[in-house]
């Protein structure tokens, strides 16, 4: 059999999650050959939001993907959008690395240690939100880059710490540099994150089966129940939404576990609900957990103005004076 085409974008963070998944399949005796891949993502710093946002770094390797350039690409869930891209499908979504996001701070200090008016840097809006709402006076200051960029602001004094997907740090072997894997209590991390997903074409059955070897059925269900919270919540690519789903042991057997997170940027508004049944039903439950959320008021947080209905606008606010809420 000739080798399997990976295509993989050229940077650190992507090569670690492409080879990790090659040396999978080489480990059951199948041929494969890295392809390198260039994304607009890679070579841009403007904001994510200004160059087409979710769904960037993914689109050049799922062109190559389609026009039969490669066989298969690996991609980090958490920066797919919701919605299926025709002609393709996951094969695989392979066991999870630790979800959880980490800090990275000066002199080994945690999130309750650093000061007042410490400077925290971080490009996410969902990390913002849920850094503001903690209510510890931190100056969150955003960044963007690559991984060794983002620990490099700290590197050279500009920040007193940055907040980063530990699963990057963990494909990066820098995982000595994490001062506190922050509590998913205080913070939920994205949708998907921790998780790789293994994309095929459609109609490619014999690389289908062979990746389907990698995929895990607990992840796979994890990552569903947060992706179809995700989508059913409508929400754009830069909105501060953060969900975590786990397969716990229940009193009848496994079950899922799905928590989230939805909030203002500045802190003000902590929407937090959960949710728990069979780990069959994982997208219903991430669907149900969104329509609460959105019953207590998650689309005035998650959807742009632009794209709310007018009159609606009206009654989004019922209660005048903006009361801080904090639920638990
Ligand atoms: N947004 C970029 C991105 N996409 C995936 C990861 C890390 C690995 C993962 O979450 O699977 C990161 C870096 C980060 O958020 O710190």
């Amino acid at each position: 059999m000739t080798a399997l085409r990976l295509g993989t974008r050229r940077s650190a963070l992507a090569v670690a999650q492409s080879t990790g998944v090659a040396e999978r399949l080489r480990a059951a005796g199948h041929d494969v050959e890295l392809v390198p891949i260039v994304t607009e993502g890679d070579t841009s710093n403007a904001p994510l939001a200004e160059i087409g946002g979710t769904g960037l770094f993914a689109s050049a390797l799922r062109a190559a993907l389609h026009e039969g350039r490669i066989d298969l690409a690996v991609h980090s869930i958490k920066d797919l959008p919701t919605t299926p891209e025709e002609g393709l499908v996951i094969a695989a979504v392979p066991g999870r690395e630790d979800p959880r996001d980490a800090l990275v701070a000066r002199d080994g200090l945690t999130l309750g240690e650093l000061p007042t008016g410490a400077r925290v840097g971080t490009g996410s809006p969902r990390r913002e939100a849920q850094l503001n709402a903690l209510g510890l006076g931190l100056e969150v200051v955003g960044i963007r880059g690559n991984v060794d960029t983002r620990l490099g602001t700290l590197a050279r004094g500009e920040l007193d710490a940055v907040v980063l997907a530990r699963a990057g740090l963990a494909r990066l072997g820098r995982l000595g540099e994490i001062t506190e894997s922050l509590d998913p209590l205080q913070m939920l991390p994205a949708p998907g994150q921790g998780a790789l997903a293994v994309e095929c074409r459609a109609d490619d059955g014999p690389t289908i089966r062979v990746v389907g070897e990698l995929d895990d059925e607990d992840a796979r269900a994890c990552v569903t129940a947060e992706r179809s919270l995700l989508a059913a919540l409508e929400a754009g690519c830069s909105a501060p939404v953060g969900a975590l789903a786990e397969v716990v042991e229940g009193l009848e057997g496994p079950e899922l576990s799905l928590r989230a997170f939805v909030g203002a940027i500045d802190g003000s508004v902590d929407l937090r609900r959960s949710v728990t049944g069979l780990v069959a039903d994982a997208a219903r439950l991430g669907t149900q957990l969104a329509h609460r959320l959105l019953e207590d008021g998650a689309a005035d947080l998650t959807r742009p103005p632009s794209a709310a209905d007018p009159s609606a606008a009206a009654v989004a606010h019922p209660s005048a004076p903006h009361v801080p809420e904090r639920i638990q």
